[in-house]
């Protein structure tokens, strides 16, 4: 299958320091992936610049076989690649129809037209309502974000990136700082993902990863220490002595 994601040598440094080294992936339709590493390895980093959030000193960023490195992020938005939005970005005054509402517009190129025609808003509510209908949000449409439970503002962040209608999407660490009580809703939403969507997974839970990664990434000090399966890579020495340590012996894993 062609790649719909392809990462080719791509180098960052911050100052003398190489935080992404000649990193290199590919990703097809599909693909489950989980991306995993000690804290300051360079996950959130190199997922910068694959989203055009940051310039890379060398290499290039492919999309659907389309150079797209010096196209900014909303570039590649539109073409496909999103991120989970964050949180933190969330505005606390709004809706979740709202926020759904202008993703879907900013997808189609209708931000100007919120009030165009009653049809047109008639296609664009019964589209938002669904999609937070499928996150189980829909009991909270119209309520503020401030007014929802933490857990219920990261399945908006879902809500917001699946509107966009990606082909690629980025999701960094969605089940953290939620409490327990509601990561198995969270976790849900993951496994109800698009079939054919390819999801990369910033993910700290080990156990999380297990359950949802088909393919496992490692990042050690921005190198690529491991690509492969789950069960492979709690075999893997390098990744028991960079990283997994104590999980791996424990033996979670099958
Ligand atoms: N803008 C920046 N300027 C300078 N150094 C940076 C910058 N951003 C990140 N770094 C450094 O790059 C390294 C990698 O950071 P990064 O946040 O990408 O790691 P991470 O794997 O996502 O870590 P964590 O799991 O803790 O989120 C760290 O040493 C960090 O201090």
């Amino acid at each position: 299958m062609s790649p719909v994601l392809e990462v080719v040598d791509l180098r960052k440094s911050f100052g003398g320091l190489v935080v992404t080294n000649d990193v290199s992936i590919s990703m097809a339709a599909g693909d489950r992936v989980a991306l995993i590493g000690p804290n300051g390895a360079g996950k959130t980093t190199f997922v910068n610049l694959v989203t055009g959030n940051l310039s890379p000193d060398a290499g290039d960023v492919r999309l659907g076989g389309e150079t797209v490195t010096r196209i900014g992020a909303a570039g590649r938005v539109r073409r496909g690649l999103v991120r989970s939005f964050q949180v933190t970005r969330l505005f606390q005054e709004m809706t979740p129809a709202e926020h759904v509402a202008l993703a879907i517009l900013q997808r189609d190129g209708r931000t100007g037209q919120m009030f165009g025609n009653f049809l047109a808003m008639a296609d664009l509510m019964a589209e938002v309502t669904d999609l937070l209908d499928t996150l189980g949000l829909r009991d909270l449409m119209c309520r503020r974000v401030s007014e929802i439970a933490y857990g219920q503002q990261r399945l908006l962040e879902i809500a917001v990136a699946m509107a966009l209608k990606p082909k690629v999407l980025l999701l960094d660490e969605p089940a953290a700082g939620v409490p327990q009580s509601d990561t198995a809703r969270i976790e849900q939403a993951l496994a109800d993902l698009p079939a054919d969507l390819a999801v990369l997974m910033i993910e700290h839970d080990m156990d999380l990863v297990f359950r949802f990664a088909r393919r496992v990434i490692v990042l050690a000090a921005g190198t690529i220490i491991f690509d492969g399966s789950p069960v492979e890579v709690t075999k893997d020495a390098r990744v028991r002595e960079a990283y997994l340590g104590s999980y791996a012996n424990a033996s979670h894993v099958a």
